[in-house]
């Protein structure tokens, strides 16, 4: 079976302007060197708003960083009278690894539909972007018990159309809606059970060898205090970060589960 590299990223939302940002990656990366963080055991990645990437950018080509940076969303099209919308090629030009696609805030207050979430997935990869495609079920879906089937019909969603070669380059993040910000963090088992069906999805529409190499990260309330039982679990290959991400040093401690006995 493939080994697959554990990834931490930090979602950073609507939060930190171009010169917050330099600060932060910077704190982060001198915490994660002190540490001695091991950047080919672990990944870890920053997804900044727009605004920040150049000023992002710029400071981890100086500095040599090992952390990487990725935006939060991405326009489905490559130019044209789109107002408003970021290119994949423009993201790509910024030395951008990562982009979040179909985040569920951008589902519940952007109308983003499954249809709009292939779209941006397939444009990622079209420019060498790595999406990392969040789904996960709301609290009413998880108390009618339908949560593993509502999150593989969004994975079913987001993957039409992709071939083996490009569903195997994806991240997947399972965010239950329920457990994003509200300090309500998943079980390590309810996300192993969500997880590992959505690594058998991939194998079903796929086959085992995309199923074995596909990042599937967990996202709702990760601390440091609960990443270590998640990454535990045979299917959870990492963690989406929201709020703990703003903080360098508790971000940092996430980043370093491993160093945990
Ligand atoms: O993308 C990150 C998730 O929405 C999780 O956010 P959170 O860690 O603040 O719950």
């Amino acid at each position: 079976m493939a080994t697959r590299t554990p990834l931490i990223a930090g979602n950073w939302k609507l939060n930190l302007d171009h010169l917050e940002a330099v600060h932060q990656v910077q704190k982060l990366d001198f915490t994660l060197k002190d540490a001695k963080h091991d950047y080919s055991a672990v990944e870890v990645a920053v997804l900044a708003p727009f605004t920040d990437l150049r000023s992002i950018q710029t400071v981890v080509d100086a500095d040599k960083m090992g952390v990487k940076y990725g935006a939060q969303d991405v326009s489905q099209h490559v130019s044209g009278a789109y107002t408003g919308e970021i290119s994949p090629v423009f993201l790509a030009k910024l030395g951008v690894t990562f982009v979040a696609v179909g985040h569920s805030e951008r589902r519940q207050y952007h109308g983003e539909t499954d249809e709009i979430v292939a779209a941006k997935t397939k444009a990622a990869l079209d420019h060498d972007l790595t999406p990392i495609v969040c789904v996960g079920e709301g609290l009413d879906i998880r108390k009618a018990g339908e949560h593993v089937a509502y999150t593989l019909a969004q994975v079913d969603g987001a993957l039409a159309g992709l071939s083996a070669e490009e569903a195997a380059k994806i991240v997947i993040a399972y965010e239950p809606v329920w457990a994003i910000g509200t300090g309500e963090v998943a079980t390590p088992a309810d996300a192993q059970e969500v997880i590992g069906a959505i690594r058998g999805r991939l194998a079903e529409l796929y086959d085992q060898s995309v199923a074995d190499v596909v990042r599937v990260l967990y996202g709702g309330s990760v601390k440091s205090s609960s990443i270590v039982e998640l990454m535990a679990e045979k299917d959870i290959d990492g963690g989406l970060v929201g709020g703990a991400s703003l903080d360098p040093e508790e971000f940092a401690r996430i980043a370093s589960f491993y160093k945990v006995a």
